[in-house]
């Protein structure tokens, strides 16, 4: 039992954009992933490029194709027009289509499918053609696959924001977990692949890669992004010390 780990570079971009300074950098953080094992990049650009920029986009492709061609570009976002052509431009193997407003602070629900049933079938036509697998964010909810299968695309990601909420209630973790469960089979049941993304942790991923055994990828961005400071906190410390010490 093991899924493919995407790292989410969101965070890293968010903190870069606080000053016009090119650290941390974006493609650094990636590259530093992808050498320490991670299977994939993800990025989520939003209208405003609160987060990652759309000029990112290039540096990271390159990055892939020129020193890791064995991995993954995944792109998510709401599928406007702009968002699209972004993706036509850069060539990404997975596009995650999500539901978001551009309000709207982060991801924190999957498509209403049958609602949109016209809409996404357009949409996955014309990512298709242009040879990029698409996955749909999507909540727990087993009924709504069907409609998800109809649309025509490869893959559904659940969305793991309800799970990765309960951090300190193991009881509703459970049942959070077999909603999850549940949505998996029925995706697989029709021939769906099965992502996952949002507020995973080293602590909650385990009982999900158990309950989902043939999960193909988690996207992490936040809380790997969190543990990267907490880890990285000490060594940094020590070496501005050391330039702190020039007598
Ligand atoms: C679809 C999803 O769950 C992630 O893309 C999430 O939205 C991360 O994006 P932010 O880090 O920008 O919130
Ligand atoms: N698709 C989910 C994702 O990319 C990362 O979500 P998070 O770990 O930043 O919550």
């Amino acid at each position: 039992m093991s899924a493919k780990l995407s790292v989410n570079l969101n965070a890293i971009a968010m903190l870069r954009n606080r000053r016009d300074l090119p650290w941390p950098s974006v493609t650094g953080f990636g590259r530093i992933a992808l050498a320490a094992g991670a299977h994939g990049l993800t990025v989520h650009p939003r209208p405003d490029e609160r987060h990652v920029r759309f000029s990112d986009l290039p540096d990271l492709r390159a990055l892939i194709d020129d020193e890791f061609p064995q991995a993954e570009f995944n792109i998510e976002g709401y599928p406007s027009e702009d968002f699209l052509q972004l993706v036509e431009k850069n060539q990404p193997e997975q596009v995650t289509l999500v539901p978001d407003d551009p309000s709207q602070n982060t991801s924190d629900h999957g498509w209403n499918f049958a609602d949109h049933a016209a809409f996404l079938t357009a949409i996955v036509k014309r990512l298709k053609r242009s040879g990029v697998r698409v996955s749909l964010f999507s909540d727990s909810d087993p009924a709504g696959i069907a409609s998800a299968k109809a649309t025509g695309a490869d893959r559904i990601e659940l969305y793991t924001g309800p799970y990765g909420g309960c951090h300190s209630d193991s009881g509703k973790a459970v049942k959070e977990l077999e909603k999850l469960a549940k949505t998996a089979d029925a995706a697989r049941a029709l021939g769906l692949g099965v992502n996952a993304g949002h507020d995973l942790t080293v602590d909650n991923l385990p009982a999900l890669v158990r309950a989902i055994p043939d999960l193909a990828e988690v996207s992490i961005g936040h809380c790997l992004t969190a543990d990267a400071l907490e880890y990285g906190m000490a060594t940094s410390v020590q070496r501005y010390l050391h330039a702190c010490r020039q007598n």
